[in-house]
Order: C-alpha cells, then sequence, then structure tokens
C-alpha cells in the first residue's frame, strides 16, 4: 500500500470508531476485510488511527472536521506530513484538499489543545496542579514498548543478550532494576526465544516500579486480590520466594495465569472468584480505575469515561479496599495502586479508607506520573491496628 491508501484505510477505520465502534474492533474487520494489506501496512494504519485517537481533539481542530478525513488531516499537519502527497486522489489515496480544506483548521485551544474531554479537565487539573499539562500533552504521544526482566531465569545483562541475539535491542532505564526499552524489533517481542521461554514479559515501567516498592520477602502469604492478567503477581513472584494466590472478580481474566507462571517457572495459587479467606501478610489491589495514567496505550478509554462512570468506579475501589482490608493479617500490608492520575481515584480513596478504618495508617505513597519510562501509577500502603510499629517507615511524597 502507498502512504496515501494507508492514511485512507485509518479515515475508513476511524469513521468506525467515530460511531462507537471500539478501535481494536474496526482495526480487526478492516484488516479482515483488505487481505491484500501486508503487516507493515497493517502497523502503519494502526499506527495512525491510535495517533489520532490519542489526540482526537488536537486533531480535529487541526484538521477542521472530527470525521476519519478531518483528524487524517490534522495528523498530516500535527506531523507535518507531505499533504498533497498523501492526499493525492491517485490509486487509493484520499482525495485532494479542497478549497474549503485548504483554509480550514485551527490549532486547538483549552482542554481540546491537552486532548481532554471538557468535564474531566478541572478534575484532571485539581489532581494533577502544575504537573497537568505535561501529564496531559504525554498522553499524545505513543508509549514505550517496555520488557521486566524475569529474575528467576534471568539477569539484565543475560536478557539483553538474549534479546540482541534476535533482533531485538533495548536499554534499562532508572524507573526499576528489572525494566528494559525496547528501542528496535518491537514487533518481534512475542515470538522471540526470550520472551517465550520466560526470560521476559511485556510489562510497563511503573507496573514494575509499583511491584519494586513493595514490601516484599521470602516467606510472606501474599494475595493478588485484582490480579487481572496477573502482570503484577509474575512481577512480585519474579522477585522474591514467597507464597503467591491470585484473585479476579471475573475469573475469566485469570486465564492465561497459569500458562504464564509456568513460563516464568513460579507457583501462584488462583483463588475462587468472591469466595477468598485467610490472612495474608500482602494484598495488593491492584483496582479497576479510568486507567487515565496509561491513556496513551488505551486511549480509547480517554473518551469513553464519563463522569458517571468515574463515580461508579470510585464506589467499586472503595468497596475493593474494604473487602481486602478483611484478607490482611495483624502484621500485615495492604496496597493499593491504581493506574490513575486522579486525585478521586487515589489519595482521596485512601483518605476516606483512614476514616472508614480507625487504627490504619498509611507507611508508603507514590505517584509516578506518565514520561519516557512508564506510564502514570499510584500506589499507597497500609498498614492496620495490629501492625508491628518498627515495619512501618518512610512516608515518601
Ligand atoms: C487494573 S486491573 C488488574 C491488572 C493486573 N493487576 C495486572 O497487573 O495485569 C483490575 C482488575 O480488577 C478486577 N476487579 C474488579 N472488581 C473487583 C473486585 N470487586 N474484586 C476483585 N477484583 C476486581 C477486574 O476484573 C480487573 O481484572
Amino acid at each position: 500500500m502507498t502512504p496515501g491508501a494507508r492514511i485512507q484505510a485509518a479515515a475508513e477505520i476511524l469513521e468506525l470508531w467515530l460511531d462507537g465502534e471500539a478501535a481494536e474492533k474496526a482495526l480487526t474487520g478492516w484488516a479482515r476485510r483488505s487481505r491484500f494489506a501486508g503487516s507493515k501496512d497493517r502497523a502503519a494504519i494502526r499506527d495512525h488511527v491510535f495517533d489520532a485517537i490519542r489526540c482526537k481533539r488536537s486533531y480535529a481542530a487541526l484538521g477542521g472536521a472530527l470525521t476519519g478525513r478531518g483528524l487524517m488531516i490534522g495528523m498530516a499537519r500535527a506531523q507535518q506530513l507531505e499533504i498533497a502527497d498523501l492526499f493525492s486522489g491517485q490509486g487509493h489515496a484520499p482525495d485532494p484538499l479542497s478549497e474549503a480544506e485548504l483554509v480550514s483548521g485551527d490549532a486547538a485551544q483549552g482542554a481540546a489543545a491537552l486532548d481532554l474531554p471538557d468535564w474531566l479537565e478541572p478534575i484532571w487539573r485539581d489532581s494533577l496542579g502544575a504537573q497537568a499539562e505535561a501529564a496531559a500533552l504525554a498522553q499524545q504521544t505513543r508509549a514505550p514498548v517496555m520488557l521486566r526482566v524475569n529474575l528467576r531465569k534471568s539477569d539484565i545483562a543475560q536478557a539483553r543478550a538474549a534479546l540482541s541475539a534476535e533482533g531485538i535491542e533495548t536499554h534499562p532505564v532508572e524507573m526499576s532494576d528489572t525494566a528494559l526499552l525496547v528501542e528496535t524489533g518491537a514487533r518481534k517481542v512475542a515470538l522471540s526465544q526470550a520472551f517465550q521461554t520466560g526470560l521476559v514479559e511485556l510489562q510497563d515501567g511503573a507496573s514494575q516500579a509499583v511491584v519494586d516498592a513493595l514490601p516484599l520477602t521470602d516467606g510472606l502469604r501474599v494475595l493478588d486480590y485484582c490480579a487481572g492478567g496477573g502482570g503484577k503477581t509474575l512481577a512480585m513472584a519474579g522477585r522474591v520466594d514467597a507464597r503467591f494466590s491470585a484473585h479476579d472478580i471475573n475469573e475469566g481474566r485469570l486465564r492465561d495465569l497459569p500458562d504464564r507462571a509456568v513460563r516464568a517457572g513460579v507457583e501462584v495459587a488462583l483463588l475462587p472468584a468472591g469466595d477468598v479467606q485467610g490472612d495474608f501478610d500482602l494484598v495488593l489491589c491492584d483496582a479497576p480505575c479510568s486507567g487515565s495514567g496509561s491513556w496513551r496505550r488505551a486511549p480509547d478509554g480517554k473518551w469513553r469515561l464519563s463522569a458517571a462512570q468515574l463515580q461508579q468506579l470510585t464506589e467499586m475501589q472503595r468497596d475493593i479496599l474494604d473487602q481486602a482490608a478483611g484478607l490482611v493479617a495483624a502484621n500485615g500490608v495492604l496496597a493499593y495502586a491504581t493506574c490513575s492520575l486522579l486525585e478521586c481515584e487515589n489519595g482521596d480513596q485512601v483518605t476516606d479508607f483512614l476514616k472508614r478504618h480507625p487504627g490504619w495508617t498509611e507507611t508508603l505513597r507514590r505517584q509516578w506520573l506518565p514520561g519516557a519510562e512508564g506510564d502514570g501509577f499510584f500506589l499507597s500502603c497500609l498498614t492496620g491496628p495490629g501492625f508491628d510499629a518498627i515495619k512501618g517507615s518512610n512516608i515518601s511524597g
């Protein structure tokens, strides 16, 4: 496909997305109908589509219309592409710009320039203060591809060498001592031997940093209460010899965890949904949230989130914290994490929890903003009234 034909395909997929179809579904449907497209075409079209979703408002303003075509014109202007070459009308390329389109389009202002929904902008600003604009602008960019080195099977140097032998170049980052940023060969990772044999997993740098900050030691009974695909369970198990249990209200989300655990060389017990009992030394609640810290990876979420859904999420988070608190041993730790940047899902949840649970204390709080090495994340560690004061230590901001 020519670069122009890829733009035309992306514009058509974006029309479906604007009509309410999920981006992944629209992309898959297009690929099925377009067997002529090669893997490089599909990858380029995917990049155009996701760039446009991340920057929906600013591209629509620059392109002069909130349509698939308008978004592609906006993208071409924002990325300073050769519009006349791309919109040539030749072959399968889009038609040349009309007189009206040639003079349409302005730089976005206000919330549109930050690619935030209007209703969210004040909440975003209140939550992030001086960092609000930088955090929003970071969500307009593509996320880095990051790997976690499985310390049970490898170390950074070995893993880098194994990946490099398969054409995947990486470099270590500061955010976590298990994290590698993929420089080249990202599309080869999933089929590489290094991945298939469990030397590395795909995992964002901030997710790894959250696990690094947990009070993990050998022998602990650890419960990943909202385990999902088990990314954090496996990251914890890569660090220490503890007894790991994973739970999720949606058991289907745990489906891949047994195979992933085998590949990683670790043991994880799966607990039945909604029926967890026992005392755990560490209960991690990586709670369902707006995902606002990782919207550059899943930008659909930014536009689909509503104020009512945000309210529902905060109620869910409160209930999860209350349920999980009952599973923490007297000397144990409740770790609350979200990939959100919004205070109502983070600090406010902790404040409200401490009000509802007298005797509990916050022993650690960290906030990561989206950046070159990882997504936005929040972590708070809480201990109950029976906690041995010697164990609780620093609160870092
Ligand atoms: C942010 S995801 C977890 C991601 C996972 N920890 C990882 O690193 O891959 C949140 C998970 O919480 C689960 N969940 C939602 N409500 C829950 C509840 N009341 N109890 C336990 N899990 C819940 C969801 O099904 C979802 O899988």
